[in-house]
């Protein structure tokens, strides 16, 4: 487990950019596994800058994404499928087929999940998987207790879940109380792992992913076991590591 201390959140996008574009230029048709939330927002935006300034192309990459909300309409501002969009898809040029994401709203969401599993098998393998972290030790949906060898599944989200991710909806009642999330097993198979993390109130979960015991109780805690795992984080997220 490699682990890059930065100063802050910008300079933990710059650097994860750096990455990523040094993959696409080395791979023009890697597969990507993408996140969301708040953590990747700036990586983001920092590969829409490099690809207006230097041309980077994304047009022969594949995406898959770690998870999507059940029972949100894509079009849902919420929707991780309306927040990759937004945030990349638009800006990037990705033909649309290429982007691969869970869809919350399949009649039979069992099918979904082998659906979408599916389709990662079928892309062989994911090169770069990026990861943000949730407070409590949570990659995509997997929560606490989430299975080490899980496949893409349907998950019940803990409440500090919600509520962590209450602050992009209305009131807590709006926040999904399920998803659809690419296993733990799922994400193991990536030839490689970029995990992200900023600010004090990941301290905790990353002092437990770097130091602590591999325990489902942590479910970050399993890359220990990753051959190709670097983490990117700032000074306050590696606060209690030091
Ligand atoms: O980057 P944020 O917004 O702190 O979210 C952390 C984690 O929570 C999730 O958004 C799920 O709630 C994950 O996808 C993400 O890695």
């Amino acid at each position: 487990m490699k682990i890059i201390v930065v100063e802050d959140y910008n300079e933990m996008s710059k650097k994860a950019a750096e990455i990523l574009i040094k993959k696409v230029q080395e791979k023009p048709n890697a597969v990507l596994g993408l996140a969301t939330g708040s953590t990747p927002v700036g990586l983001y935006k920092e590969l829409i800058e490099d690809n207006q300034k230097n041309g980077t192309s994304y047009k022969d990459i594949h995406t898959v994404n770690l998870d999507e909300y059940i029972g949100l309409p894509k079009e849902d501002k919420n929707s991780y499928y309306t927040f990759m969009r937004e945030n990349l898809f638009n800006q990037l040029t990705i033909p649309e087929e290429h982007t691969n994401i869970p869809n919350g709203n399949n009649q039979d969401l069992l099918e979904e999940c082998d659906r979408y599993e599916k389709i990662i098998d079928a892309l062989g393998q994911v090169d770069l998987q990026i990861l943000g972290i949730g407070s409590n030790g949570h990659i995509g949906f997997n929560e606490p207790g989430s299975s080490f060898t899980g496949q893409t599944h349907i998950i019940d989200l803990k409440e500090s879940t919600r509520q962590a991710n209450a602050r992009f909806f209305e009131s807590i009642d709006e926040v999904p109380k399920q998803a659809i999330t690419m296993g733990i097993g799922t994400i193991m198979k990536s030839k490689e792992i970029l995990l992200l993390a900023s600010g004090t109130a990941k301290a905790e979960a990353i002092r437990g992913t770097i130091h602590g015991e591999v325990t489902e109780d942590l479910p970050a805690s399993i890359l220990q076991t990753h051959p190709n795992v670097t983490l990117i984080v700032d000074k306050e997220a590696y606060s209690l590591c030091e």
